[in-house]
């Protein structure tokens, strides 16, 4: 049984609770609004008139941009030659070529020259070296002005797979005597090729590689690596990241010596085991850049190849080897 009391207490509460209730009046329940009550101010951005939207700079999905260890791998496409000027032109840099005419690769001189006068390193200073066993056959080419070239006399070895190999040892042994000096950055390239669009900024870095046009898209185990283990270039089955031409590699001076100081030495060591590496100095080059990553990676665009139709993926031919016969010029 409720007492009297507990009764009486219990109608007072609901009487003052119904008086407060009506005091207030009115009574509606609000609730916190748990999102924002206009949502379309913030859809809102302010557009200044002088000022474009930012974009973010659209990146290929259909070829890879990127190593595993975060080096770029540089296509058409994913990049700003206007933003990378400016940042690179202000330092004032000067890039270097190498390239060997030798016997009658003299007679590929004259073309890429005047092609990369065209398209090399546009508004930088570039100096060529042009390393020759017969300085006369040089032409004379006329260059744009902070732009200049050198040719290096040197001996000519007998056959065409010690010519190639023996460039690590020139260019490293010029490096040291005299372009450390003279460029921030050097490009070792075949001589038997030509400059067909703009080649700039994008391709600079520590140590730059590029893709072999005939390899880039087939699997690993098609890489033609050196398999001998006898030799110092030997990359075992199931290892490698890329196959790399030898036509093509550079960077900062300094690493370029470092780069061909090793690669000249484990030629060095094959020889001396009676060995030739598959793909002479190219073999060489892959196995070091296989433990010495290269911190930028070309595509086959600066590499190309005018015998091969252009796939779809490569947007733009910068640097291609001429149709030759090789019987011809290595004889
Ligand atoms: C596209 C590419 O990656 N090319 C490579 C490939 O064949 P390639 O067929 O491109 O070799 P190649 O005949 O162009 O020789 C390489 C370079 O050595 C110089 N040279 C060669 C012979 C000669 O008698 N006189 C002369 O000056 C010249 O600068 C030439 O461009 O394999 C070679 C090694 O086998 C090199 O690694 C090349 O860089
Ligand atoms: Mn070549």
């Amino acid at each position: 049984m409720i007492s009297r009391k507990a009764l009486g207490s219990l109608v007072c509460l609901s009487a003052v609770t119904t008086l407060i209730w009506v005091a207030v009046g009115n009574w509606k329940v609000h609730y916190l609004p748990y999102y924002l009550p206009c949502p379309e101010i913030f859809s809102k951005e302010l557009q200044y008139l002088e000022e474009k939207p930012v974009q973010l700079f659209p990146q290929r999905q259909d070829v890879l941009t990127v190593t595993p260890w975060l080096a770029p791998i540089i296509w058409e496409g994913t990049f700003s030659p206007e933003i990378l000027d400016s940042v690179y032109m202000p330092l004032n840099l000067t890039i270097g070529v190498t390239a060997f005419a030798i016997g009658k690769y003299t007679r590929f001189v004259g073309r890429f020259l005047e092609s990369a006068e065209m398209h090399f390193m546009k508004g930088y200073r570039v100096n060529y070296y042009i390393f020759t066993d017969n300085p006369e056959m040089i032409p004379d080419v006329q260059l744009q002005p902070g732009r200049r070239f050198d040719v290096v006399h040197i001996k000519k070895y007998s056959s065409w797979q010690e010519i190639s190999m023996r460039r690590m040892e020139a260019i490293n042994l010029h490096i040291a005597e005299r372009s450390h000096r003279e460029v921030d950055y050097l490009f070792c390239l075949d001589i038997d090729m030509v400059f067909h669009n703009a080649w700039g900024a994008e391709t600079l870095s520590d140590i730059v590689a590029a893709m072999h046009p005939g390899y880039f898209n087939v699997p690993r185990s098609q890489f033609p690596y050196e398999r001998r283990s006898s030799s110092a270039a030997y990359i075992p089955e199931g290892e490698g990241d890329f196959y790399y031409g030898g036509a093509v590699f550079g960077g900062l001076v300094k690493k370029v010596y470092e780069f061909t100081k090793t690669c000249h030495l484990t030629i060095l060591a094959d020889k001396a085991n009676g060995i030739m590496a598959a793909w002479q100095e190219e073999s060489h080059l892959n196995r070091h850049f296989l433990s010495h990553k290269p911190s930028k990676v070309l595509s086959p665009e600066y590499i190309w190849d005018d015998r091969k139709p252009k796939p779809p993926e490569i947007f733009l031919i910068r640097f291609s080897t001429v149709d030759k016969s090789y019987q011809e010029v290595r004889n």
